[in-house]
């Protein structure tokens, strides 16, 4: 192996204990930051992401809750409980675990979050202020990435990356937040001609393309930079990512695996989310700062 790795779990493990202490500072002046979490439906993968969200608020002075709901749930029941919580003093933080059942409108349910409380970033309203280079909350996986870049210490600013998957939760956010570092940022999909050619020139490659071995060592610049936001499964049931990391690592300079890489990352930053919610609403003084 010739990359060094990005460990997501090691990076998580210092960014955690900052909001751990930052937690407990907040809750000294009377604010316990407070994450409600909504699963509709039985999708096992969900379950195991939204039971480590928990856990992760439990382990860092993080108050949580977490509603699980039948698939059947209605649109308009989903609705009703994101107005109770919007207006919850106790909750800082919401989150609606995607994907949701296809009768759900997930941008309508979205867009019922209170902007202030939308931890995942997913809101129109931090959406646009993304885009147009205003403070907001930044969608957790790409704002993770962005961790793992800076703690490994890769150049962005002047430098090629390239993004594979266009999804409002990863691809389009996430090239956004490298243009934002002064990243030539080109986004590439699943109708992209010769991905082969875009990503052979980048010096950053971010794979978001929810597909197996999508980048193979022959389509990688030697020394550049890989990071693997995929969680898919092999032939045998083994959880792997969009990369062939076996080949890949051989090639690139810097490689995140999968686990252990940026899905880590991704709950990490819901914790700093919704702590900066609630600092932002006890500075604020809103109703929510009473805990
Ligand atoms: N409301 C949201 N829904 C979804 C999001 C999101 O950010 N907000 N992202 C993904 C799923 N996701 C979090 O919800 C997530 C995915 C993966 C991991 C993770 O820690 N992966 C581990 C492996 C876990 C395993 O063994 O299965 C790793 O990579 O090491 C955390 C969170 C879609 N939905
Ligand atoms: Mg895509």
């Amino acid at each position: 192996m010739t990359a060094t790795l990005i460990n997501g779990n090691a990076l998580s493990k210092i960014i955690r204990a900052d909001v751990a202490a930052r937690a407990a500072a907040l809750a000294q002046q009377g604010c316990r930051p407070g994450l409600a979490v909504l699963l509709v439906g039985d999708d096992p993968a969900s379950a195991v992401y939204v039971r480590n969200k928990i856990k992760a608020c439990e382990e860092h002075g993080l108050h949580s809750s977490c509603d699980r709901y039948p698939a059947d749930l209605s649109e308009a029941e989903l609705l009703a409980r994101i107005d109770a919580l919007n207006r919850d003093p106790a909750i800082h933080g919401i989150l609606v675990q995607l994907p949701l059942p296809a009768h759900i409108n997930s941008h309508k349910v979205i867009e019922a979050i209170a902007a202030a409380k939308d931890v995942d970033g997913f809101h129109i309203a931090n959406a646009g202020a993304l885009l147009t280079g205003r403070p907001s909350f930044r969608p957790c996986t790409p704002y993770g990435v962005m961790m793992m870049l800076q703690a490994a210490k890769i150049p962005l600013s002047g430098a090629s990356a390239v993004v594979i998957g266009r999804s409002n939760i990863v691809g389009k956010p996430m090239a956004l937040l490298l243009l934002e570092a002064g990243a030539t940022v080109t986004i590439c999909h699943s109708k992209t001609r010769d991905l082969a050619s875009y990503t052979r020139a980048a010096d950053i490659v971010v794979a978001a393309a929810g597909q197996r071995n999508v980048l193979r060592a022959d389509m990688v610049k030697p020394g550049a930079t890989v990071i693997d936001v995929g969680m898919n499964r092999d032939e045998t049931g083994k959880l792997c990512g969009d990369v062939d990391f076996e080949s890949v690592k051989e090639v690139a300079g810097h490689i995140t695996p999968v686990p252990g890489g940026v899905g880590p990352m991704t709950i990490t930053m819901l914790l700093v989310n919704t702590l900066t919610a609630a600092e932002q609403a006890y500075a604020q003084r809103l109703p929510s700062h009473i805990a």
